[in-house]
This record gives C-alpha cells, structure tokens and sequence, in this order.
C-alpha cells in the first residue's frame, strides 16, 4: 500500500512510489478514459474560461479607457503575484506560471477592450490557448514519469520546500513504521551536509518530531545518501526489564538493553572480536538529570552480571542506592571516597599484569576462550611447548558512577593511558556522569570513551554526548531532555553506523525487579566467574585486605563489612577526618611536605629515629586493617594529637615511608597508596 504523509497545506507526499491505480479497470472504456484524461483538463478549462471572460468582458468594457487602464494594471499586478507566489518553487515552474498568467491576462485585456474576434486577438486565441494548455499537460506527464524513475515532483516538491530544489527521491522502500528513500542532490551545488541542515525543517514539513527523521550519507558520495522517516513514535509504550537476555553466556555476546524504535533489539558489545576487527570499548553513560541513567545503568549491569566470563569492579558514591541488590554479584564494590582511590590505582596495576599474561599466552586481545583453563598446547605459557594448564581469565569491567571527581583527580593523561592500555588487556571502563558536558569531563578524557549511551540531556550538552556526525544525521538527546526517560542513542563499535542516529530505549526497572536481581547476584556468586590468580594477586598487591574478589552466597563478606563498618560508624562516602576538605582543592605535593608544617602549628615531641619508624608503621598497619589504603598528611591529624607528635615530622616519615616501599605516590597529588604489608615483607 502507498504511504503518504499530509503536510499543513494539504499537501500529500508518497514515501512509497504507488503502484499504478487501477481504478476504473472494471467500469467502461469511457469511464477509464475520463478517468485518465481528468488530471489534464484543467488548463484546457482555463483557456475556455479565459474565452468566455474575453466575450462576456468586451460586451462590458468595449472601447472603454478606464477598463483599458483597469485591465492592464491588473494584468501586471497578476502577473507579478504569480512571480512572488513562486518563489518557493522550482524555477521552471515559476516561469511556466508567469508565462501563462502574463499571456492570459495580456490577451484577456486586448479580447476586452478591442473585441475577441478582432484583428489577430482571435487567431491568438485559437493558437495561444492550446499551445498553453498543452504545455501544461506535457509538463504533467514529464512529472509523472519522473515519479516512476528516480524522484517524482510531491518528492520533489517536500525537498524544495526545505530548500533543496533540484534534489531527488528515489523510491522509497517501505517496512512497518519505518521508510527509507535513496536522496541524490544536485550535483555541484548541494552536499550531504546542506541535506543533515534540512532534517528538521523535513520533520516540520511531514509535522514528525525532529528525532523522527534520519540522513546516513552515503561514505562514497558527497551527495548521495539515505533518507530515513518513522513516523509513529514506537518507543512512546513503556516496557519493563524481565530478566537477563542470556544467562550464562559470554560477555563477548551482546548486551541487550533495550530496543530500537523499529523494535530491533538496542545491542552492546564490550570486548572485541578479532573476526570482525573489532576492538573492545569503554563506555559513558550520558544522561540529565531524570533521563534515566540508572536504569540504563542496571540494563547494562544485569546483563554483565548475568554471564559467565566477566567480573566487575564497581564504585559507587551514591552507596548503591539503585544497585544494592547486584553488590553481592560484584567481584569488587566501593561506595566512593578513599576505596575508589585504591580501586583506581589497583585497576591500572592489573592492566600490564593482565596484558602480560594475555601475550604469554598468544592472545593479542582478549577472547571468550581466554577465560578457560588453557589446556591447548597453542595456549601455553611454557617454554616446552606443553599446555600449561593456566586458570582463565575473565575479562574485567572497572565502572565508576558519578565519575567527574574520581577522573578529574587522577588527571587527563594518566585516565588516557588506562583507557588506552586496558583495550589489550581485556578490560573495559564504563563511566557514568551526573551531566554531560565539558566541565564535567575533559576533551581528552571523553575522547577515551569511545562508545557512548547517550540519553536526554540539556541541548547545549548534546556535542558532549554524541560525535557531530551522528547529531548531524538526525539525533537529539538535547530534544528529550528528563521528558523521555530511558530514550537513548547508542553509538559502539559492533553497532551498524546507521543506526547511530535511531533513538532506542532501555527497559523499566521498577520495585519487582528488585527480588531478580537478587537472584542473579546469587548466581553469579555461585555460577560467575572468579577473578584469575594474576588479577587477584595484582589488586590484593595494592588494595591489601580491600580486595576480596567476589565471595560465595554463604560465605562471610569479611572484607566487605571492614568497609560497610566504617561507613555505618562514619558516614557513606567520607572518613571523618576527611569531611571538611574540599576534594577540588589542590594538595600540596608530597615533597613539599619535608619542609612545610602542613597543618599549621608545631607542637609535639620528636621521638627517635626507631621509634619514629614503629610508630609510623603501626599507623600504616591500623590504616591497613581499615581498608583505607590510600592516605595523605591529613589523615595522619589524629594520630598525631593521640601520639603527641608533630604534623611536619609525619610529614617527613611519609617521604622516608616511600623511599623505603612501604608507600607509593598515586596519580592524585599529595596522596600516598599503602603498599600491603605481606608485599613489603
Ligand atoms: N526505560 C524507561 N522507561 C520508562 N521509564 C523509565 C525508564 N528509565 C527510567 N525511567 C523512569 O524515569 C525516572 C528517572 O529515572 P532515573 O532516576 O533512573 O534517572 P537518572 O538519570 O538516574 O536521574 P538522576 O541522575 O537524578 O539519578 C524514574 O522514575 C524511572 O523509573
């Protein structure tokens, strides 16, 4: 069936180029003949009704001066009008009407005044009009012609209207809710780019929302590309999250998150596939307030945590308020502040560890086959050539929530170099941002993320989110603002480039699906996998007891509840000591703490030398036992004013501290890692 969309003129474009009508097939010859020569009687009426005025007018008007003066301005004036009114359309068809109005009117002026049968005025008559009329009905067939190639003139007509006049539709193809016409625009005067500008002025002329029309230029033409029209917003129902797509399965299979507004499947991949050429990716999930973040985010985590090959690391400042029901399935979960210091640090300890281990064993990327015990002599990391019988590795997802802070600390350059070294590793960051845009996150540290779930956001926000490319193709986040929850545009290696600009959305989560994924933490204690020797040993090397890995349904979170005490005792997110500080405010380099009393005045005793190392190891030790493995001057306040010694003199015993192994600069200035006492000794 032929699709039309009616604009506000009345106006009816086909989308679909209709099959020939057959009406009148079954009535008469003549009925059919009418039929067909209706559409060409009009300007024949026009040159008869122009007759008829020249009779009834020179009857009127005959040798009349004021009618000649009438007549003629008025002749101009129509002639004039019909230039104006074309102005929106094509040239020829301008003229073409000018022409004939000027030519009408001349005649109809001279028929009145002079008579239609005097002089020439009849002869004109009798050879001007048809050869007008005709001209009109010639015009009319070249159109319809022109409908059944390559573009036909209402095509033609929606595009002049948004000023892109000589462009052309071909025919269209149509599939449910969804229509999709070749465009070629004229060659030399129009690119793809002037056609991206037209895309919602297409939307107005169709009265579609914006996001409702797409352009995939062509790669191969600068004027060649694909128009694509859904006209019935398909995502408008709300569909509610049922469970994992694929319980069991590898996290090299797709993520399914949600569906596109064709009602195809919103799929994500996060490792890569050496068969395609594809590389693994990191992740940003952008979105407004309300847009729907955190129940994109439990899409995406529901759907990890439901296969077999993967663990995760997961921190979160807002103490997993939508998450709590997965934690147990994490293999590692840190609610902000110090433990996402240690989290970070332990990350970009892994990734050469991982790299390592992955090139022993002749993998150049991670693949689901890395995961299992490598029993093939193809897979060996022994030098006799026999299967070396290694435990797999998981791939490993670090996602950080509410990153801003966390990636602004650990600086541009350094977040770059984990993004960039972990792709080899088999490993993936997902990062989520409280608002998209530049204050947030630096260029270069969003250039690291290179796949992104983009849901509604503030327009001005939008070139954050999305590459120019897709925006000019037709996506708008910046359109659904929190008024769309769980609308989003994907864009991820592994996803079709056309389908960049086609918004999808996410499922629901809503208070049912709590006890679901409370059994799938369940089983991906019992069934997931568990952190490999390399990963474990490196994470334990830096983050000490912090690091578990994920423990069994029945076993006792011992690691866990070090922290979840502390936070019970403390507060979520903040050691106490720490509450005042202003986490944007710059700390001093370690360095510098040798010379300058850091916490203001001196007071206290100077204990010897041994006494000195003891009592700072014993400090080093309770911090340790804590779980905060990540300390600066500031947290040694306290424990100065119980033990009665100075603040420059446990600045000093840092530096010697770290010149010693037993601490470690980190990435974030005036902070210092506790190396785990067992990798001291
Ligand atoms: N796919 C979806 N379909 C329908 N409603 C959704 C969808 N996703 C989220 N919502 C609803 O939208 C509202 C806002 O969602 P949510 O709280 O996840 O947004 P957010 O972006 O995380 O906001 P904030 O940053 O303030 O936490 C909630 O009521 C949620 O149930």
């Amino acid at each position: 069936m032929a699709r039309n969309w009616t604009d506000q003129d009345g106006r009816r474009y086909p989308l679909a180029v209709p099959a020939d009508t057959n009406a009148g097939a079954g009535g008469s010859v003549g009925a059919y003949l009418l039929h067909r020569i209706k559409p060409h009687l009009p300007p024949w009426l026009g040159v008869a009704g122009a007759g008829l005025a020249g009779v009834l007018g020179h009857e009127r008007w005959a040798n009349s001066a004021g009618a000649g003066v009438g007549l003629t301005l008025a002749s101009v004036a129509l002639t004039g009008t019909t230039w104006w009114v074309g102005r929106t359309t094509g040239k020829q068809r301008r003229l073409h009407s000018a022409i004939t109005v000027a030519a009408g009117s001349a005649w109809l002026t001279a028929a009145c005044l002079a008579g239609p049968t005097t002089g020439p005025v009849d002869d004109l008559y009798l050879m001007g009009g048809p050869g007008v009329a005709l001209s009109w009905n010639v015009r009319m067939v070249m159109r319809r012609n022109e409908g059944a190639g390559e573009g036909s003139d209402a095509d033609k007509g929606l595009l002049e209207k948004v000023g892109l006049a000589r462009a052309q539709i071909g025919t269209a193809k149509v599939e449910p809710n969804r229509v999709t016409a070749p465009v070629g625009l004229d060659a030399g005067t129009q690119t793809n780019e002037d056609m991206s500008k037209a895309l919602s002025h297409i939307a107005s002329a169709l009265d579609l929302p914006t996001s409702a029309v797409r352009y995939t230029p062509d790669p191969g033409s600068a004027r060649r590309g694909e128009l694509v029209i859904v006209p019935e917003d398909m995502l408008a129902e709300v569909v509610e999250w049922e469970g994992p797509s694929n319980l069991g399965g590898s996290i090299a299979d797709p993520l399914v998150i949600g569906r596109y507004d064709d009602g195809a499947p919103l799929l994500l991949w996060l490792p890569g596939d050496p068969e395609e050429g594809r590389n693994s990716t990191h992740l940003l999930i952008a979105g407004g307030t309300g847009s729907g973040k955190g129940d994109a985010a439990l899409n995406l985590l529901t759907e990890i945590l439901s296969r077999r090959d993967v663990i995760v690391w997961f921190s979160d400042p807002k103490a997993f308020q939508d998450f709590a029901p997965l934690r147990p399935g994490l293999d590692w979960g840190e609610e902000g502040g110090a433990g996402t210091e240690v989290m970070v640090e332990a990350f970009q300890a892994v990734i050469p560890d991982r790299t390592r281990w992955l090139g022993a064993h002749g993998y150049r990327q991670w693949v689901p086959e890395a995961a299992q015990q490598q029993n093939s002599p193809e897979r060996t990391c022994r030098d006799d050539g026999r299967p070396c019988g290694c435990p797999g590795m998981p791939f490993l997802v670090g996602w950080f929530e509410e990153a801003a802070n966390t990636l602004r600390a650990l600086g541009d350059d350094a977040f770059t170099g984990i993004a960039q070294e972990a792709r080899s590793a088999g490993a993936a960051l997902i990062v989520s941002l409280q608002r998209p845009s530049y204050d947030q996150m630096s260029t270069s540290t969003r250039a690291s993320l290179p796949s992104v779930i983009a849901l509604g956001c503030d327009a001005r926000d939008e070139g954050f989110s999305l590459p120019d490319t897709v925006l000019a193709a037709g996506a708008h986040p910046g359109e659904w603002g929190n008024r769309r929850p769980g609308y989003c545009y994907c864009v991820s290696p592994g996803i079709p480039e056309d389908r960049y600009p086609s918004p999808g959305r996410t499922w629901r989560f809503t208070g049912r699906a709590v006890s679901v994924m409370e059994l799938l933490a369940t089983w991906s204690q019992r069934n997931g996998a568990k952190a490999d020797p390399v990963t474990a040993g490196s994470a334990a090397r830096i983050a000490g007891q912090l690091y578990t890995g994920r423990t069994g349904p029945d076993a006792d979170q011992t690691a866990l509840s070090v922290v979840e005490d502390d936070d019970m005792d403390n507060g979520p997110h903040v050691d106490p000591e720490d509450a005042d500080i202003d986490p944007e405010a710059e700390l001093p380099e370690p360095e510098q703490g040798d010379d300058t009393p850091i916490f203001g005045q001196e007071s206290g005793r100077k204990p010897s030398p041994e006494e000195a190392r003891r009592l700072l190891d014993d400090a080093l030790a309770e911090f340790e036992d804590e779980g905060r493995m990540i300390v600066g001057p500031k947290d040694f306040t306290d424990w100065c004013d119980r033990n009665s010694l100075s603040r420059s003199w446990v600045s000093k015993r840092l530096k010697e501290a770290a010149q010693e192994g037993r601490l470690e600069p980190t990435s974030s200035t005036g902070r210092w890692r506790i190396v785990p006492a067992l990798t001291v000794a």
